[in-house]
Order: C-alpha cells, then sequence, then structure tokens
C-alpha cells in the first residue's frame, strides 16, 4: 500500500499551535464555520482551568460545529499530559460509531508541539490517524513589538557566562519551538501591521526555520481551509526535521515559567472603566493573556473579554438569565511571579 493510500487508511489531524492570543480559536471557528460537510472534530487545550475557547467555539452557533465534536482538555499541556488525558481521547474519537473525517487539536497557547507529535507514535494510534500538518498561528504585531526576541547583549552576556545557553527566555523558547514544528505558518493579525511590518515578520519567521515552509498572511484567521487541511505532511514520521528547544533535555519540560489563576469579577458600573482597568493592569503586570467574562450594570447580556497583552477586544455575546449571579470570572495567564494577589485585588474593583 502506497504511503498516501496507507495515510488515508488514517484520520489525518492537524495541529493548530502559537502562542497564548495569536489567533487560533479565531482560526478554528473560520474552520469550522467552512468545512463544507466534513465531519471535523475538535480538541481544545487550555493552560487556564476555565474553558473560554470551548465555550467560544460552542457559541460559534456554526452548523458543523456540534458540542460532542468539541473536546475540552483544560488545567494543562497536551505535552505534558498526553499518556493520561492526550491518549485516551484520541482513542475515544477513533472509536465512535461515525469517526471523524478530520480531527483538529487546538494546543495551549503555551505547549511545545513536538511532544505533541512524539504522541503520534504510540502503537495504540499510530497505524489509526497521521499528522496531516501543524500549522502554526503568529501574532504578527507581538513580533513586530519584539515580544518574543531575546535582547542580543543579553544573549551575549549570558552565553559569555553559559556557552550551552542558547537563551532563557521562556516567551522565545515557546515561541521559537512553536514555529519549528510548523508545515504552515498563519502570519495573523494583519490588520494591525504595515505591509512592510508584515514582510519583516515573514521575514524572520523564514530565518528561524532551518526548512522551507508556506506561510500565508491572514486577519482573524480568514485562510481557505483548503490551504490548512489536507498537507498529508505525515508530520510524526518527521520529527528529526522538527527541532526544538528541549530535545537537549530529553524532551522533558516543564512550564514552570508560567503561571495562571482565575479572578473573580463583581459587577461592571461600565464597560469604557472596566476595559481600561484591565489595560492598566496588563501593562502594570506584564499581564500575557486574560479572558473570561463580565457583567455590566443594567445590561442583560454578558459581556465577553478577551486580551492579549494590553489589547483588548470585548462584546456582549449572550443573553443573562435574569436569575444568574451579576459577576465574571477572568483567566490571567503570566510569567511565574506576577503579582497575582495585587491583580486579584485590582480585579475584585466593581
Ligand atoms: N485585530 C485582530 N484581532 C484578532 C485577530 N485574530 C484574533 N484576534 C483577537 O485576538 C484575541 C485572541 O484570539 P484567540 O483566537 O482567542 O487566540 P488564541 O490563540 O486561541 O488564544 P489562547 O487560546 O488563549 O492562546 C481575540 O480577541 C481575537 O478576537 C486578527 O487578525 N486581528
Amino acid at each position: 500500500m502506497t504511503p498516501s493510500n496507507t495515510a488515508r487508511a488514517k484520520v489525518p489531524v492537524t495541529v493548530i499551535t502559537g502562542f497564548l492570543g495569536a489567533g487560533k480559536t479565531t482560526l478554528l471557528r473560520h474552520v469550522l464555520a467552512n468545512a463544507k460537510g466534513r465531519r471535523i472534530a475538535i480538541v481544545v487545550n487550555e493552560f487556564g482551568t476555565l474553558g473560554i475557547d470551548g465555550d467560544t467555539l460552542r457559541a460559534c452557533g456554526v452548523e458543523g460545529c456540534r458540542d460532542e465534536d468539541i473536546v475540552e482538555l483544560t488545567n494543562g499541556c497536551l505535552c505534558c499530559t498526553v499518556a493520561d488525558d492526550f491518549l485516551p481521547t484520541m482513542e475515544a474519537l477513533l472509536d465512535r460509531e461515525a469517526a471523524p473525517d478530520h480531527i483538529v487539536i487546538e494546543t495551549s497557547g503555551l505547549a511545545l508541539p513536538k511532544p505533541l507529535l512524539k504522541a503520534f507514535g504510540w502503537p495504540t494510534i499510530r497505524t489509526r490517524m497521521t499528522v496531516d500538518g501543524v500549522v502554526t498561528v503568529v501574532d504578527g504585531p507581538a513580533v513586530a513589538a519584539g515580544r518574543f526576541a531575546d535582547d542580543p547583549a543579553e544573549v551575549a552576556r549570558q552565553q559569555a557566562a553559559d556557552p550551552s545557553l542558547d537563551h532563557d527566555n521562556p516567551l522565545a523558547e515557546v515561541y521559537e519551538d512553536q514555529l519549528l514544528s510548523a508545515d504552515l505558518v498563519m502570519l495573523n493579525k494583519t490588520d494591525l501591521m504595515t505591509p512592510a511590518q508584515a514582510d519583516a515578520v515573514e521575514a524572520s519567521i523564514r530565518a528561524e526555520i532551518p526548512r522551507v515552509v508556506k506561510v500565508v498572511r491572514a486577519t482573524d484567521g480568514q485562510v481557505d481551509p483548503a490551504i490548512l487541511l489536507g498537507l498529508d505532511a505525515a508530520a510524526e514520521d518527521d520529527l528529526d526535521a522538527r527541532p526544538s528547544h528541549h530535545d537537549a533535555e530529553g524532551g522533558e519540560h516543564e512550564h514552570d515559567d508560567f503561571e495562571s489563576f482565575v479572578a473573580s469579577i463583581p459587577e461592571q458600573d461600565s464597560v469604557e472603566g472596566f476595559i481600561a482597568r484591565l489595560k492598566t493592569l496588563a501593562e502594570q503586570h506584564d499581564i500575557l493573556r486574560m479572558k473570561g467574562y463580565a457583567t455590566v450594570r443594567g445590561k442583560a447580556m454578558r459581556l465577553a473579554v478577551q486580551g492579549v497583552g494590553s489589547r483588548f477586544r470585548h462584546q456582549f455575546d449572550r443573553a443573562l438569565s435574569p436569575d444568574a449571579p451579576r459577576t465574571g470570572s477572568l483567566v490571567v495567564i503570566g510569567q511565574k511571579g506576577m503579582d497575582q494577589s495585587a491583580i486579584t485585588a485590582a480585579l475584585a474593583q466593581g
């Protein structure tokens, strides 16, 4: 049986990765809205315990996106919970009466894709699925603003002190590992960039990856799914071409460079005042990501809030039941050592 026939006997899996807030869920909603009758199962992995992404997808109201087709794995990165969570989840999807035509896995924004790709070598799933491709979503403006770049002087200083160290910037390591595993890179949020900035970011992406990968530019993940699904990469058999900062450590890695917590939000007086306070908090505490829901005095709808760094989007997304508590919750994700009590106290103000 030729490889492509063998691959056809397997359910194709697309891994969507990319740093916190790059636009993975937004892309996923777009793929689902344009599934063209394909039965797509979704596995959503969250770093925090509040399943915001799964909730966002369920709210998308897309015909091809049934609740039972969305599997949420919260509280930990798939790359660390492969044996406990990931494998049983994938086997359960395959054992369904009507197995999906395609499975799409959205990793957490802090996941390192390579350990996940290795899991597809496990005997129980190796003969039944193949990694059709790894799609890495890049937050273009964040890269343009140097969010993941190392300070060259600092790296030189550290390397002078310890030649084996290439950098210890946890943001850069995660970002680079997510690029190094890619079959296709989606340079997203081009609406927030000049063409020259997008060109520079694309050049930096290509310089980072030691092989030719396709780079597509997008806004709100609006890329034809036919470009993303059907790459036929069999990435599980191509691991050597996808180096990782953590190969040297035997593939083991922790996420103790980052932390997340869920903060309760009392009813807010106004949307404007609430968002302005969130922006200030994100800047003061270098918060990487905030996402969740709030209630606003006099409003019968729930306010969905999404923050990437100090950039926020919000919308009233669904009606609140009259007897629902007038409180909200926000997942806050940052680097280790962020002042959780100060952030919690600031968010506790109405
Ligand atoms: N301006 C702009 N905002 C975008 C674009 N794509 C996504 N966003 C916004 O960026 C925020 C994060 O988008 P998500 O799709 O939730 O990002 P994510 O990668 O799934 O985030 P995590 O799962 O937390 O890592 C949301 O407010 C989106 O509306 C884009 O192309 N342009």
